[in-house]
């Protein structure tokens, strides 16, 4: 696809590059003083002050130091869903557990200004996912720090329904003797099912091997391999509840595990199983146990979650006599509850930082070393997207666009979200009043009914590098500078990374080299001597420093693309005046 090549000379603050293949236009570019952005993908810019974090419920002391040491916090507990709107209107993040509800509302009450939500924990049934994304705001979790607390609530629930240890507590404080009454079951030698054989999942069937159980479990998603690492069973759903003396829940909450266990469920299993619940109270269908309870089909039930929390003081479950019950302490330890304020902690802060994280729920999940080695083409893809669309005409909608990514490595070897995120943040904010990042760019194009399709260029060079090039092309639009459109009919884009810095080196078919930085104009003139000094002497008049200026013409004294990198903007009589120069033929101003 490129076709000119470059040799450049550099010198401490000046560089020279000169194409010496020339079949469609040949380049000539002067740079000056390389300068380098930050890389800011998630937060619309990097704030200015301090940023302000509500942390909505409880949070670990050291999690809650390393917030204070970055930003204004403010502990507000208890908030009613009306003040939590209220307030979340001035933070940029907010930081929760399971007992708030992070609802549309809320989002929609930030009006922009929230950017991340931290859980403090894993569960994010009570986020909503879809309104968070569609407003730009990323949400984090705390995947692992309370995994152990939870296995052992798991463990200690399996123990304590078995052997009655809770009703038993609570008969002889009544002052009641009743040994018969609380006889209880063995575990040894028993089958436990392992519903969910994730983080917890799994830890709580260690454990329970250690007690002797014989355990299988069920999760559509789990390798094999690492069940019978653990001396675990996968097997189907059917199976694992069929066979099973005891049931430990272990799935998160979705729409495919809403009321796992009802009425159906409940029918297959084996009389007198034991269930015990530490993950969602939604996953049970929690009418259909006390039926099941009621008539013996289940034994007993050991449950620390619930669907509504807490749980009405009326519930038939929580008052049947079967029921042991917790208020969802699964995750309350000290030691979990230092680890969770950390590690949420941590991730809130990097992302107000505008980095990526590791733990994002509702965003692409990039690997560090991705991340670095992309780094300057990301920065590209969004200048490009930002040029593209300055370059249509009013009136004309973009609609379809197309990115082509031109690479010597295997087509699976590039991750293009990050690029295309970033080309579509370019296209789109410049255009309208929408913040866009990594988290909402997909959703935020489909709303504007921009269709982005992707290729990739595989070349025959060194894969060295991730990229060659990028290049942005728009269809079906008119331009306001008519050698942007390629011979092909659409605008058409290209950058390059050279030194860790983004270029644009090819407008409509014109070749050009100029660095992405400040600004740019692009003129269409006739190739004669004298351009650049002409047009350079206007905006020196008016001090706007030009850090880069490249030419790319079709032949010698035919028509040429002069693209100049300003530091500042022209007024619009410096801009009026280069279109008056007798050789300009169209020129445009792009702001990058
Ligand atoms: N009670 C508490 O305080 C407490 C503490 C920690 C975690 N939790 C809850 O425990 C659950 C598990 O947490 P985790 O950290 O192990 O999560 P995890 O993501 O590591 O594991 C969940 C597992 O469930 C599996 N799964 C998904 N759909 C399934 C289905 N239809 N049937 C069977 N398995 C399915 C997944 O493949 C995954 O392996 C979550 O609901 C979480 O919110 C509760
Ligand atoms: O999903 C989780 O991490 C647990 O349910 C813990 O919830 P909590 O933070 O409200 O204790």
């Amino acid at each position: 696809m490129a076709t000119a090549s470059s040799q450049t000379l550099r010198f401490p603050t000046l560089s020279l590059s000169l194409s010496s293949k020339l079949p469609l236009s040949s380049a000539f570019s002067v740079s000056l003083r390389p300068r380098r952005r930050p890389l800011v993908l998630l937060v619309s810019a990097a704030l200015d002050a301090k940023p302000t974090v509500l942390v909505a419920e409880k949070l670990g002391d050291a999690g809650l130091k390393l917030l204070k040491d970055f930003a204004n916090v403010d502990c507000s507990y208890n908030l009613s869903p009306e003040e939590l709107c209220t307030k979340i209107s001035l933070c940029d993040a907010l930081i929760v557990r399971s007992g708030t509800k992070v609802t549309r509302e809320v989002f929609e009450s930030s009006a922009g200004r929230l950017k991340v939500v931290g859980r403090a924990g894993v569960g994010i049934d009570n986020v909503d996912l879809a309104a968070a994304t569609e407003h730009g705001c990323l949400v984090v979790n705390a995947p692992t720090a309370n995994t152990v607390a939870a296995a052992e609530h798991g463990i200690a629930l399996l123990a304590a329904m078995a052997r009655n240890v809770a009703q038993a507590d609570a008969s002889v404080k009544a002052g009641k003797w009743q040994r018969n009454k609380y006889v209880g079951v063995s575990l040894v030698g028993k089958t436990l099912a392992v519903l969910g054989f994730g983080k917890v999942g799994s830890e709580v069937a260690r454990r329970a091997r250690g007690l002797g159980m014989n355990v299988i479990a069920h999760d559509p998603y789990a390798p094999a391999d690492r069940a019978r690492a653990i001396g675990v069973e996968l097997v189907s759903f059917d199976e694992a509840i069929g066979s099973a003396d005891f049931i430990s829940l272990h799935m998160p909450l979705t729409a495919a595990t809403s009321k796992m266990l009802n009425d159906e469920t409940f029918a297959k299993m084996k009389k007198g199983v034991r269930i015990v619940n530490v993950a969602r109270g939604g996953v049970i269908d929690e009418d259909a146990l006390v039926r099941a309870l009621d008539s013996g089909i289940v034994a007993q039930a050991a449950l620390d979650v619930f669907t509504e929390e807490p749980p009405p003081k009326d519930s038939k479950l929580i008052m049947h006599e079967l029921v042991t019950a917790t208020p969802h302490l699964g995750a309350s330890t000290m030691e979990a509850q230092e680890g969770v304020a950390i590690e949420i902690a941590e991730a809130v802060v990097g992302a107000l930082n505008g980095e990526l994280a590791a733990t994002a729920v509702n965003a692409p999940m990039v690997p560090s070393e991705v991340l670095t080695e992309l780094k300057p083409f990301v920065d590209l893809a969004e200048k490009l997207g930002r040029l593209a669309v300055q370059l249509v005409a009013g009136g004309s909608g973009v609609k379809t666009v197309k990115v082509s990514y031109a690479t010597s490595r295997a087509p699976d070897d590039l991750d293009t979200r990050l690029l295309r995120a970033m080309i579509t943040k370019g296209l789109i904010e410049p255009i309208s009043s929408v913040f866009v990042n990594l988290v909402n760019a997909d959703f935020t194009a489909k709303q504007r009914g921009i269709r982005i399709t992707e290729e990739k260029v595989i070349l025959d060079g060194s894969p060295e590098n991730p990229l060659e090039f990028i290049q942005v092309q728009i269809a079906n639009v008119e331009s306001r500078f008519a050698s942007a459109i390629s011979d092909s009919g659409e605008i058409k884009v290209e950058g390059r990374v050279k030194d860790g810095i983004p270029h644009l080196t090819k407008v409509g078919s014109f070749e050009v080299d100029v660095s992405l930085e400040g600004s740019i104009i692009l003129c269409r003139q006739v190739d004669q001597p004298g351009m650049i000094g002409k047009v350079g002497s206007i905006l020196g008049q008016e001090n706007v420093n030009v850090s880069f200026m490249s030419v790319g013409r079709i032949a010698p004294r035919k028509q040429a693309v002069m693209a100049i990198g300003v530091d500042e903007q022209p007024s619009k009589e410096s801009l009026k005046r280069i279109g008056e120069v007798p050789a300009v033929e169209e020129f445009v101003f792009l702001k990058l």
